[in-house]
C-alpha cells in the first residue's frame, strides 16, 4: 500500500482547478508502489469529454531539488516518442506545486499492466524501449548524479553495519563483505554515459501484450552508465521473484531487443557482468536498509534483499559467465 497522506475531496479539488484539465469526478487512491502516494483522478477534460491522470505526492527518497530534471526528462521523451507519460504543466506553467510540506505533479496516465511472468516476447519490446530511452535522451540538456551508485552502497552497508546485515542472514553479511569493497575499487568509469532510468523494474513498465505501452516512475533517473542500466534492467527482468531462477530465454531476448536498437560496445558488453553485480548490490542494500528500518505495522510491504543477494551470487559464479556473451 503507497498512500502516505490522506487528502480532503476540497483540497484535492481546489488542487485540480489549478490545472486546465476540467474538473474533479474522482480520485482513488493506488495501493502499488513504495516511495509516493499516487492516485487515480478522473476529470471533466478540458473539452467535457472526460480525462484521466495520475497525481503523484512524492514522500520518500526524493529531492524537491530534483523534480525538474524528472519532470521535465518524461516531456522531452515523450516529444521524442518514447512511451512515457506527459507532465501536466499548471495554469501557470509549474511543473509540480506545493501542497503544505509536500510537492505533487500531474502525470498524464498511460493504459497498459505490469506483468510479473514476462515471455520473451515482452522482454524483448522492454530491451528495445530501453535503448530507445538511452538515444533519446542523448540531448536532454539537464544531467543528476547517480544518487545510489557505489558510494551510497557503501553508506547503506556502513548504516545496516555487519550485525544488522547478519541479522537478516548470516551468509548476507559475508557476502557483503567480500563483494562490496571488489566492486567499488573496480566500478568502471569510461563507458558511454547518458541519461539512465536506473529501476526498470516490471512493475514500472506497463505493457499491452508484447507492446510497452508506458515507462514509468522515473524517480532514481539520473546521468550515470548506460550499460549499468542495462544491468539493472536485466536484474529486475531476467530471474523469478525470489532471485532464485534465471530464465535464460528472458535475458537473451531482452539483450537482443536493447541492441536491435543500441549495440552495446565491445567494452560495454565485458563490463556487463560486473555492473549487474553491482545493480544487485544496489538492490540488495537498499533493500536491507528498508528491511531494518521499515516498522512491522508499516503500510508498505518490504521487499526481500536477499532476493537480490541470490542475484548477486549469481552474477560473480564463473559457471554464468556466459550469460551476456551472446552478440
Ligand atoms: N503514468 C501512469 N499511468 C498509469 N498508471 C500509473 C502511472 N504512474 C503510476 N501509475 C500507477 O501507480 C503505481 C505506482 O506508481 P510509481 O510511480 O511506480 O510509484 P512508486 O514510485 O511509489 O513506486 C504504478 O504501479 C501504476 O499502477
Ligand atoms: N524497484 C526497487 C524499489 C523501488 O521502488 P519503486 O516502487 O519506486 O520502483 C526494488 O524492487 O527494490
Amino acid at each position: 500500500m503507497a498512500v502516505y497522506t490522506h487528502l480532503g475531496a476540497e483540497t484535492l479539488a481546489s488542487l485540480i482547478a489549478e490545472f486546465d484539465v476540467g474538473e474533479l469526478i474522482s480520485a482513488k487512491g493506488i495501493a502499488e508502489g513504495i516511495s509516493n502516494s499516487n492516485w487515480l483522478i478522473d476529470t471533466t477534460g478540458r473539452d467535457g469529454a472526460g480525462a484521466r491522470f495520475i497525481l503523484t505526492m512524492y514522500e520518500y527518497r526524493i529531492e524537491l531539488e530534483d523534480l525538474p530534471f524528472f519532470l521535465s526528462l518524461l516531456d522531452h521523451l515523450a516529444a521524442k516518442g518514447c512511451p512515457v507519460p506527459r507532465t501536466i504543466h499548471d495554469r501557470s506553467g509549474q511543473l509540480y506545486r506545493k501542497l503544505g510540506d509536500k510537492a505533487v505533479a500531474l502525470i498524464e496516465f498511460l493504459p497498459g499492466v505490469s506483468v510479473s511472468e514476462p515471455t520473451p516476447g515482452q522482454a524483448c519490446a522492454v530491451g528495445q524501449a530501453l535503448a530507445q530511452l538511452h538515444l533519446a535522451a542523448a540531448d536532454f540538456p539537464q544531467a543528476r548524479a547517480n544518487g545510489m551508485g557505489p558510494a551510497e552502497w557503501l553508506r547503506l552497508a556502513d548504516a545496516c553495519g555487519a550485525a544488522g546485515l547478519a541479522s537478516i542472514d548470516a551468509g548476507f553479511a559475508a557476502q557483503v563483505a567480500q563483494e562490496l569493497p571488489q566492486l567499488v575499487a573496480q566500478w568502471p568509469a569510461d563507458l558511454p554515459r547518458g541519461v539512465i532510468h536506473a529501476d526498470l523494474f516490471p512493475d514500472n513498465v506497463l505493457m499491452l501484450g508484447d507492446t510497452v505501452s508506458g515507462l514509468i516512475d522515473f524517480y532514481f533517473a539520473c546521468t550515470d552508465l548506460l550499460a549499468y542500466d542495462v544491468a539493472v534492467t536485466h536484474a529486475a527482468w531476467c530471474f523469478d521473484g525470489t532471485g532464485r531462477d534465471f530464465d535464460p530465454a528472458i535475458s537473451s531476448a531482452l539483450l537482443a531487443g536493447y541492441e536491435s536498437v543500441r549495440p552495446l560496445t565491445p567494452a560495454e558488453r565485458a563490463a556487463l557482468p560486473l555492473l549487474a553485480r553491482g545493480a544487485a548490490m544496489r538492490f540488495a542494500m537498499t533493500r536491507a536498509w528498508d528491511w531494518m528500518n521499515t516498522p512491522a505495522d508499516a503500510l508498505v510491504m518490504r521487499k526481500d534483499p536477499l532476493a537480490y543477494a541470490r542475484r548477486l551470487a549469481f552474477y560473480g559464479d564463473p559457471a554464468n559467465a556466459g550469460v551476456f556473451e551472446q552478440g
